[in-house]
């Protein structure tokens, strides 16, 4: 009877095990439902999953290359579980403002516990605005009254977070080009004088290359006041009056520029750059005065190019623009432009001439500029008497007559690092006269 016994216990074990078994997969299957089944679409699900992937990646390999500051800052009252191991998935509402200069309006893009987190931060830090002045020097004076406070790139993981939703809203651009968060506060008639956030200064632009869009965020306001105004494009009742629950419309309106009420969450982002490379001077804007006992807090960011060696956003959208030459003047064109040796030359040449008959492609070109500098040189322009910025970073392409004389190969540019020649066109700019005409030009 033993034998029965054992087989009895066996038979209960087993028993026993199932109910365990079948009670774990009820559960499970509750979980499972739970996270399909509730308001969450199978594609939401999709999106989910791939975002985690990818920042996982993302994670694993800063952990793995990028030297990261381990001191993540201590700052309690906002909600950090969310934010600790990944950014969480945010959705917001964009609207196109305006096409010439691209504005595009950002509804709730940063969270009520972000803007929290971020005022927390800066609470202590602030101090006196400063402006650059063409010079490339700071200054403090009554254009801008207001107080700012820098944040630390990536200084804790909700502001990590932020920035990266910046950078991916522009097709996830390198998040290490961009400048520190900056929070500013106006109080009362505190104010940011009509101004254009693009750099002018060689120096400041050696830095970290030109400021290629904004984003202004508004994080606190307490007033009706306080409005963003672009004060030269004007507020045009056919187009902008839908926009009329963002923007301020009233018997004003016509005769003054493009008011953005402030309104926190939501972000304005402009480009700084026209399509030419050009600094674009219809984004010169204003920060209003919140009025009497009005408070407005805004958060400032700015995107910069993502290399400075290859050619400025601008550059390569102003190529785009013009493709229609560029299809015509195909590479076997190029030679055209390759300018006559100079017909007084009598003195022996050190190395073969170029012949403008030569078939010369604009590949071929290219690689006698990057290997062979004794044909061909990249002529500097940026000790030119009013540098355009993207002189910095470009030249012009010459050839070196039999007497060694570059002769430029006019309609052209070439990057002075990567050597990629680019075909260029000339604009007059005749907007808020000279002084900013000599410095935005091209040529
Ligand atoms: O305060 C504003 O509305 C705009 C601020 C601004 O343009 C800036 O800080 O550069
Ligand atoms: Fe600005």
């Amino acid at each position: 009877m033993k034998w029965l016994f054992a087989l009895r216990c066996i038979y209960i074990f087993f028993g026993f095990i199932a109910v365990v078994c079948l009670l774990e997969i009820y559960r499970l299957r509750e979980i499972f439902f739970q996270t399909t089944e509730v308001n969450l679409p199978i594609i939401d699900y999709l999106i989910d999953l791939q975002s985690n992937v990818r920042q996982q990646a993302i994670h694993f390999i800063q952990s793995k290359f990028c030297k990261k500051d381990p001191q993540v800052s201590k700052i309690d009252n906002y909600d950090l579980s969310q934010y600790k191991y990944q950014c969480p998935r945010h959705r917001y509402a964009s609207r196109i403002i305006e096409r010439s200069p691209l504005i595009i309006y950002i509804e709730q893009f940063l969270t009520k516990n972000e803007i929290r987190h971020l005022l927390k931060l800066t609470e202590r830090n602030y101090e006196h605005s400063a402006i650059f002045e063409s010079n490339g020097g700071k200054s403090f004076n009554k254009y801008r009254t207001s107080t700012s406070a820098f944040i630390k790139t990536h200084e804790t993981p909700i502001v990590e977070c932020i920035e990266r939703r910046f950078a991916q809203f522009q097709g996830d651009v390198d998040v290490d080009c961009i400048e520190p968060l900056q929070v500013v506060r106006y109080t009362n008639d505190q104010q940011y004088d009509p101004h254009v956030d693009w750099l002018t200064h060689p120096d400041t632009l050696k830095n970290g290359g030109q400021r290629v869009t904004t984003y202004f965020t508004y994080l606190q306001v307490n007033c009706s006041m306080g409005e963003t105004e672009f004060v030269a494009i004007k507020f045009n009742k056919s187009l902008h009056e839908r926009f009329c629950d963002i923007l301020i419309c009233d018997e004003e309106s016509t005769t003054r520029g493009l008011r953005f009420r402030p309104l926190p969450g939501n972000t304005i982002f402009w480009y700084n750059m026209n399509e030419y490379a050009e600094p674009d001077a219809l984004t010169i804007h204003a920060g209003r005065p919140p009025g009497k006992d009005g408070v407005k807090i805004g958060l400032n960011f700015q995107q910069e190019p993502e290399n400075a060696d290859s050619p400025p956003l601008g550059l390569s959208l102003s190529l785009y623009s013009i493709k229609g030459i560029e299809m015509k003047m195909n590479s076997d064109q190029f030679d055209q432009y390759i300018p006559e040796p100079s017909s007084s030359s009598t003195q022996a040449s050190i190395s073969p001439a170029l012949s403008p008959k030569e078939n010369y492609t604009r590949e071929k070109f290219q690689r006698h500029l990057k290997f062979d500098k004794t044909q061909n040189v990249i002529l500097d322009n940026s000790n030119s008497k009013n540098p355009a910025v993207c002189w910095c970073s470009f030249g012009f392409p010459a050839v070196l007559d039999t007497n060694g004389v570059p002769k430029k190969i006019p309609n052209f540019v070439s990057c002075k690092k990567c050597f990629t020649i680019y075909f260029y066109v000339l604009r007059v700019w005749l907007w808020m006269g000279v002084r900013y005409r000599s410095r935005m030009l091209l040529l």
